[in-house]
């Protein structure tokens, strides 16, 4: 199960990457927002990176503007490695490397179709693990300092 958000500026984004989850049988939870009315994104990427740091979801998918803001936020939210794509090599990377839980795009900065490509290897790409893990450990360390 996906988590799955987005603010005012990319709302017929998430729309369109609904429809192509809903052709490809992958199931989301929409976490909002669910108009074009304007809201503040780190209100949503607060909830959808929740929903994955707890278990809920087991990834996170969150569009604003430029996918900036959303990843910062959900980057807030302990066990969250978020990572904000405009082209498919770091969408790989970022699984294979960091593991990421989140991915953020901007549906000002990618059209929909470059984003469905971005989302599927991001969705497709294991971690590597090996001395990546440890890299991972060393930043769940420097979340603990922050409590
Ligand atoms: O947070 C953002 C930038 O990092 C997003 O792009 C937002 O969608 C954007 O800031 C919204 O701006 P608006 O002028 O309120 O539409």
């Amino acid at each position: 199960m996906l988590a799955i958000g987005s603010d005012h500026a990319a709302f017929d984004f998430k729309e369109e990457i609904k429809g192509y989850l809903d052709e490809k049988g992958i199931k989301y939870n929409d976490f909002g927002c669910f108009s074009k009315e304007r809201v503040d994104y780190p209100a949503i990427a607060e909830v959808v990176a929740k929903a994955v740091a707890s278990g809920q979801c087991e990834k996170g998918l969150l569009f604003c503007g430029t996918g900036v803001g959303m990843c910062i936020s959900a980057n807030k939210v302990n066990g969250i490695r978020a990572v904000v794509c405009s082209e498919p090599y770091s969408a790989k990377l970022s699984r294979q490397h960091n593991d990421t839980n989140v991915l953020t795009l901007g549906s000002r900065v990618v059209g929909p179709e470059l984003a469905k490509m971005i989302i599927d290897i991001w969705l497709d790409t294991p971690f590597d693990g090996g001395r990546h893990a440890r890299r991972l450990d060393m930043i769940a360390e420097i979340e603990k300092y922050q409590d």
